[in-house]
């Protein structure tokens, strides 16, 4: 059997993943089943930059098709930031003191002006192809003023999307999937990959 490794340790990241590319002709396999892996330093400038750390080392280790994301958080009245550094934005790897500051640097920013977007880069990298596939998605919301929602990890109980009403931790992994930044990156890679890859 085929086997494909999506170089992530983030259990969200991971379910995600695993909702769309179940039931096909290849193994499933994340970071999650190999607890031992070293951290990957994650020191480049960009996303993409990121990724390609990430989707390399894993696919080194394994000579395995691997695919990274390397995802985060932008907001406008931060200039952009947390950006690349979402995972970290309040010191360490924590999503609720990662909320808790983000919402006390937006402290008294009105909601107009609390436009943000998630931006999930996709990194495809393969022992038998020479260049890597890449796809990008995003999705554009607001910051709430409080956190709402159990579903979903990160930032997702304060990302609120109007059209829908809710913020991302109030929808299920199928609809999270259909609207947000990763599930439309994956939905991109889907059309590609296949004609892409070398087995
Ligand atoms: O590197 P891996 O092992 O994949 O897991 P990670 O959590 O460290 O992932 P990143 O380095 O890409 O950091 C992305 C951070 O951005 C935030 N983020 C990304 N996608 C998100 C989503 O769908 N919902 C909520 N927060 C998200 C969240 O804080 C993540 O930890
Ligand atoms: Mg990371």
């Amino acid at each position: 059997m085929k086997e494909i490794i999506i170089a992530t340790k983030n259990p969200g990241k991971a379910r995600e993943f695993k909702r769309v590319f179940n039931d096909q002709d290849f193994i499933l396999k994340t970071l999650l089943d190999f607890p031992d892996f070293p951290e990957i330093l994650e020191n480049g400038t960009t996303f993409e930059e990121n990724a390609t750390l990430k989707a390399h080392a894993v696919m080194e280790r394994f000579s395995l098709p691997t695919i990274a994301d390397d995802s985060g958080l932008q907001v406008d009245a931060l200039y952009g930031q947390p950006g690349i550094y979402s995972a970290r934005y309040a010191g360490d790897h924590n999503d609720a003191a990662n909320n808790a500051k983000l919402l006390s640097e937006l402290g008294g920013v009105p909601r107009e002006k609390r436009t943000a977007r998630f931006v999930s880069t996709l990194v495809f990298a393969n022992p038998k192809n020479e260049h890597d596939l890449i796809v990008e998605g995003e999705v554009k919301g607001l910051i709430a003023d409080f956190p709402e929602g159990d579903d979903g990890f990160g930032y997702d109980p304060l990302f609120y999307i109007p059209e829908l009403d809710k913020t991302m931790a109030q929808l299920s992994v199928d609809q999270k999937n259909q609207i947000s930044h990763r599930g439309h990156a994956i939905e991109k890679l889907e059309k590609q990959w296949q004609d892409w890859i070398n087995w």
